[in-house]
């Protein structure tokens, strides 16, 4: 977000920068092209009857002082267009506008230093197509159409974001590179559609779009054949008609559950995470309603000394696995520092040793950093074990800080290290016990936290957090606890991911017969 606030003021800056320089040249040009029409009218025309065309400015020299009207002509324009021009072309505002040209290549240098302070450049090819993937992934989760983005989405209407057929291109192009074939389909088609209803959109040719659509089309369909699990039904409900040209909403939706259908799976069957996810991200809640009708909101005060005035409001979103969102747990105190404590430049978060940016957006495109060992985050951790109840190693439990600008997204995933049900006696120490999910910035739509097994999403309120075991006490991985951040559609959403191990915990829990609590 601070990138997009710095770079926001300089673009500012080179907006106001080119105006000013625009309004002298706008002079300039009128006294251009003043000058060459009255010279062609007069002087040319002329000098082409009487002279040869390669003549030398010697004989058109004589020529004109043999004539008094090419004389009078030549005269006038002397006295009064490349005076202009002169007069303008030394006048001070003039002057300064050039070296306003100085201070343009100024920000563009100042732009490389702040990319090599940071050891990385922004806006950079990598962004773009960041900004690209974002787009997809709002496509992909909430389902807009091509349509819908060029518009800017309802919500930014107001703003007059308005796509040019050439973006959309590019981002067919990118949906394919990123094997979203149906959404290349889409774009592709959107492209045409745009170029014969707004004949004044010369940004790109059809000829460069049919031949594309047409290889897409031809992908598209090569890569369905594949889906052997399909049944006949399913596929030819869901793939035969490939193209989504003046097709109702509905249809293009069957498109985008490309890769559901593919495996025969329907939402809220508990496994199917992909679908349970775009389910949930939309709003769609599936946790069985005698469960849901059993879920409790309540204030707790006997946790810690502190709740007895204070209690502490919580609400129960899940008892199998336990999920509570806990409400109010930051104050505007705890939010304004951060922004001080935290980089300012935050980098796209990384995944599982993936470095490259192209295959981490795959995955997650939040940006983010750990938060580095000051009284500020001594605070927030302090206020995590009093809100769990559980300790937090002074080493190892970090607290991470990410955040998503619009279409950013977390895929989902469970976040304990161990990809296994049982962990390795070594690595149990360090594994994740619990995570405590802050949220700090709360975004004007989208960005929930789904739990795709569960079927319940935490919802992104300012100040609030959500608390969940990844482990059972006896060390294994919990079932049901996979879950993803929603992209965000408009606005930005902040929070803190606290890490909580088991090592410092294991002790602490009470005695059970289950082994699964
Ligand atoms: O941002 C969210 O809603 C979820 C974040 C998350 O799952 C994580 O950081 O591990
Ligand atoms: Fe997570």
């Amino acid at each position: 977000m601070e990138k997009y606030t710095y770079w926001a003021n300089r673009e500012e800056h080179i907006y106001l920068l080119l105006g000013h320089r625009l309004k002298y040249l706008h002079d300039e040009m009128q006294l251009i092209e003043k000058y060459l029409k009255d010279y062609e009218e007069s002087s040319l025309k002329a000098i082409e009857n009487a002279i040869k065309p390669l003549a030398t400015s010697e004989e058109r020299g004589k020529l004109i002082g043999a004539s008094a009207i090419l004389s009078h002509l030549m005269t006038h324009r002397y006295v009064f267009i490349v005076d202009g021009l002169r007069k303008l072309m030394s006048s001070k505002q003039y002057r300064d506008s050039q070296e306003n040209v100085k201070s343009a290549l100024d920000l563009t240098n100042e732009a490389e230093k702040n990319g090599k302070i940071n050891g990385y450049k922004w806006p950079n090819e990598d962004d773009l197509f960041m900004s690209h993937t974002a787009i997809l992934h709002m496509q992909e989760i909430y389902g807009f159409t091509a349509r819908q983005f060029y518009k800017g989405l309802t919500i930014e209407t107001s703003f007059g974001g308005v796509l040019k057929a050439s973006h959309c291109a590019n981002i067919g192009q990118a949906a394919l590179t990123r094997e979203y074939y149906y959404m290349a389909v889409e774009w592709l088609e959107f492209v045409l559609e745009l170029l014969n209803e707004d004949e004044t959109d010369n940004s790109i040719s059809k000829d460069e779009v049919e031949p594309l659509l047409e290889t897409v089309i031809k992908i598209h369909n090569d890569v369905n054949h594949l889906g052997e699990t399909m049944s006949h039904e399913q596929f030819s409900n869901t793939y035969a008609d490939v193209t989504y040209r003046n097709q109702p909403s509905k249809e293009r939706i069957k498109g985008r559950h490309l890769n559901y259908a593919l495996h025969g799976k329907t939402y809220g069957n508990g496994s199917d995470w992909d679908a349970n996810n775009i389910a949930l991200c939309s709003g769609q809640e599936f946790q069985p309603i005698e469960i849901r009708s059993k879920m409790k909101c309540f204030f707790e005060r006997q946790l810690h000394p502190y709740f007895i005035l204070n209690p502490l409001k919580v609400e129960q979103l899940s008892e199998y696995p336990l999920i509570l969102q806990l409400y109010d747990v930051l104050n505007s105190k705890d939010i304004e520092e951060h922004y001080d404590v935290r980089r300012p430049f935050m980098q796209i978060a990384g995944f599982l040793n993936v470095t490259d940016v192209r295959l981490v957006t795959r995955y997650r495109t939040a940006a983010g950093g750990s938060l580095p060992s000051v009284p500020f985050t001594e605070r927030i951790h302090k206020k995590s074990e009093m809100l769990t109840g559980l300790a937090l190693g002074k080493e190892y439990d970090g607290l991470l800080v990410a955040e998503y600008t619009y279409g950013r997204y977390y895929s989902p995933h469970k976040d304990p290290l161990s990809a296994s049900q049982t962990v390795n006696d070594i690595d149990i120490a360090g594994e994740r016990l619990a995570t405590l999910l802050y949220y700090l910035h709360e975004p004007e739509i989208g960005g929930y936290t789904p739990f795709t097994e569960v079927g319940i999403a935490g919802k992104p309120v300012k100040g609030s957090a959500v608390f969940w075991f990844n482990m059972h006490r006896n060390g294994t991985i919990k079932e049901g606890i996979t879950h993803s951040a929603c992209p965000v559609v408009h606005g930005h959403k902040i929070v803190f991911n606290q890490r909580i191990q088991y090592f410092q915990n294991f002790q602490k829990f009470g005695c059970s017969l289950n082994q699964l609590d």
